[in-house]
């Protein structure tokens, strides 16, 4: 872990990403995914603490209140679900979890785990009051999920010894331990295992206020010198989602040192976010090409989502996961039952006129998450 990383650490760990001529910045800068380098020099800026994470409100007051309740009871609290889309603190909750439980936390992900017998693996060596943190939980293979909400309500195991007619279960107690999984995709864990979990929280996007409270804390760790409104531009554009303010705060650190005074200010931040192609409204090309394949080629739609996600070249997860969440929740797409839809807001973005018949008729969708947190099991 590179938690207790310097910031030297950290501005190397930057450039190095930078040089080795993977990342093509300009493709994609306000993709909310984040490759392995990006993940270590996350790691160094995240808070460590329930008090110095800002935003989500709903969700810190209410993990705050079951963390409280479980350090009384001095008992491990109950399993927790952190859904939302990319790059908005799920992972950094997870920890943040550990450090207030001031326990040890094991970290692995639903795609290491294929087989139930890894899983196993992992259970039968968790320590009393440990915290597991299953990244993309959902992504988990089938029988390591049934496994899975076994050991977290009756704390058992059943390891299978031998094979064929001859193989026999044997059960393994497990002393009681915590799982707090992650997902970007709430509506796919099956009920059995979405039901195992006591509490669940949903991640929504944050205001451009807190993104500004992040970005000032981060320019201060990152030895950056900014004005309020430099940071003020980037927080209004950045998607709602700390990670790509974070990486738009470094682009815009580039451009103030290259082409600047050095300093972070308004000029800066305006034409370091116009040469990356982020738009004033903080969509970048992806968000962009949707809304023009929607309204140019599809006459605003509703159109299904894998034929939208083929015009413009990528997978329906990613426009459904990436893009759609966040369009959906400024009003510029509305989701219905025969397709997504062009709204009113999505014409004027491109500088069209929309067709009479454009106003979607149908009834919006809720997207599969929303919501703040809630108590289920
Ligand atoms: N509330 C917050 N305050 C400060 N920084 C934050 C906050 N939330 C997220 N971040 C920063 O944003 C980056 C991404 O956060 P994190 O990795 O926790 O997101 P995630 O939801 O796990 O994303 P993914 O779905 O891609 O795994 C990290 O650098 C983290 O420090
Ligand atoms: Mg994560």
């Amino acid at each position: 872990m590179t938690a207790h990383m310097t910031a030297d650490g950290i501005m190397d760990a930057m450039e190095e990403r930078e040089s080795d001529g993977s990342y093509d910045a300009s493709a994609r800068i306000v993709d909310p995914g984040g490759d392995e380098e990006e993940r270590r020099v996350e790691a160094a800026l995240r808070p460590k603490r329930l008090a110095d994470f800002p935003g989500q409100p709903r969700v810190r007051d209410q993990l705050s209140l079951v963390l409280e309740a479980a350090r009384r009871r001095q008992r491990p609290p109950d399993h927790v679900l952190l859904s939302g889309p990319p790059g908005l603190g799920k992972t950094s909750l997870a920890m943040i979890i550990a450090a207030e439980l001031e326990q040890p936390i094991r970290i692995t992900s639903g795609p290491a785990i294929q087989h139930a017998g890894d899983l196993a693996a992992i259970l039968s060596s968790l320590a009393e009051g440990e915290v597991l943190f299953l990244d993309e939980i959902h992504r988990m293979a089938r029988p390591a999920e049934e496994m899975l909400y076994l050991a977290m309500e009756d704390f058992r195991v059943d390891v299978v010894v031998g094979k064929g007619p001859g193989a026999t279960a044997i059960p393994l107690e497990l002393p009681p331990f915590t799982v707090v999984g992650a997902t970007t995709r709430a509506g796919l864990l099956p009920a059995p295992l979405r039901d195992r979990f006591g509490f669940t929280g949903h991640l929504d996007f944050y205001s451009a206020d807190d993104l500004a409270q992040i970005l000032t804390r981060n320019a201060t760790l990152l030895g950056i010198d900014s004005t309020h409104q430099g940071i003020t531009e980037i927080a209004g554009r950045s998607r709602g989602t700390p990670r790509i303010a974070n990486r738009l705060l470094r682009r815009v650190r580039d451009y103030a040192q290259v082409h600047g005074t050095g300093v972070l200010d308004r000029d800066a931040a305006q034409a370091a976010l116009a040469l990356f192609d982020v738009d004033k409204s903080g969509l970048d090309r992806l968000d962009r090409a949707v809304l023009e394949a929607l309204c140019r080629r599809f006459g605003g739609g509703p159109v299904g989502l894998s034929t939208l996600a083929v015009a413009v070249g990528e997978e329906p997860d990613t426009v459904e996961t990436v893009s759609e969440p966040y369009l959906v929740r400024e009003g510029y797409l509305v989701r219905t039952p025969r397709g997504r839809a062009a709204a009113p807001l999505a014409w004027e973005h491109l500088g069209l006129t929309a067709p009479p018949t454009a106003a979607p008729s149908a009834i919006p969708l809720p997207l599969e998450d929303e919501g703040g947190g809630r108590f289920g099991g």
